[in-house]
């Protein structure tokens, strides 16, 4: 039933979306994603079975930005198991934008969820590995197995910009070293963090990601576990209560797929018994999330009837 979205279909509705690639802004605040055309759209659907559906410009590639942050929490859970993570970072919902330091002078300094950019810089901070490029040399090696494609890499020019602009995050993470949630170097947490989002996919690439959650954190066709289930699972609840920032109440009612969005305007989602869905739309909405990327979800999860709720 909810497998006929067809390759025409697809297309059809991405046509019906595309005006609203004027209504948002491409993000400026890290130069390098301000020269990203608003007109690039794509889409990808890829379903449990093996087969895939897109539509649009496929083979734009973009950062993943934000939608790193459950990627990075699977691999951090996966090195230092739930108890260790969850004393660091908090598993509920903020209602501040992503970037905020307001709540940590409550906390204090444990930041309330992995989806924000403060738990993400923590969750980031305990990924096993001596160096940055350990770091972000495994949560590749992670996403080659996830997507089964090992020719991901992260974009430097991306990854250098954000780096040397990302004030912010060093402030948060200034903070969270003051109160003992993260360890080590800051510049190097930070180096780490800044190529971990500047990490290059293609809606096709993404779509496997959510498809892989989807099923369990278990392989398409060998059903080898690259994630534990129950740690999916913990991944994709984020994705629900914190996936679309300080959007997030509105998206669940609106669309109700477990989601990530991140500033370069791609959104993944997630749905069991489905699959995986990516969105690359780089005109965003006031919190960051893709203007495109949230209408064309809307319309598929009403149409389709597709939302958990
Ligand atoms: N919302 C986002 O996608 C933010 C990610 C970005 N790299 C940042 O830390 O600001």
């Amino acid at each position: 039933m909810k497998k006929d979205i067809t390759q025409d279909i697809l297309e059809e509705w991405l046509e019906n979306v595309r005006p609203y690639a004027f209504d948002g802004q491409v993000a400026n605040y890290i130069p390098a994603l301000s020269r990203q055309n608003p007109e690039e759209l794509a889409v990808a659907i890829q379903y449990l079975n093996g087969e895939s559906v897109e539509a649009g410009y496929t083979d734009a590639t973009f950062t993943l930005q934000s939608i790193s942050k459950v990627i990075a929490l699977a691999l951090a859970l996966m090195d230092n198991g739930e108890d260790y993570v969850f004393d660091r970072v908090g598993m509920e919902p903020t209602g501040d934008p992503f970037h905020s330091i307001y709540r940590l002078e409550k906390t204090p300094g444990k930041p309330l969820n992995p989806m924000i950019n403060a738990g993400a810089l923590a969750v980031t901070n305990m990924i096993h590995g001596d160096t940055p490029d350990e770091k972000v040399g495994r949560l590749l090696s992670f996403i080659h197995d996830l997507t089964d494609d090992h020719t991901i890499g992260y974009n430097p020019e991306v990854a250098s910009n954000e780096f040397e602009t990302s004030f912010l995050n060093r402030s948060l993470l200034f903070y969270m070293k003051q109160h003992r949630i993260v360890k080590g170097s800051v510049e190097e947490t930070l180096d780490a963090y800044t190529k971990q989002c500047a990490i290059e996919v293609n809606v096709c690439q993404l779509a496997r990601i959510g498809a892989l959650f989807a099923n369990g954190g278990r392989d398409l066709e060998s059903g080898r576990s690259i994630i534990p289930k129950h740690l999916a699972r913990i991944c994709k609840t984020f994705m629900v209560t914190c996936g679309m920032y300080d959007a997030s109440g509105s998206f669940a009612i609106k669309v109700g797929i477990p989601a990530k969005s991140g500033v370069s305007g791609s959104v993944l989602a997630s749905l069991n018994h489905f699959g995986g869905i990516a969105v690359y739309g780089p005109s965003l909405d006031e919190k960051g999330n893709s203007v495109v990327g949230l209408k064309l979800l809307e319309l598929l999860s009403n149409r389709y009837d597709l939302s958990i709720f």
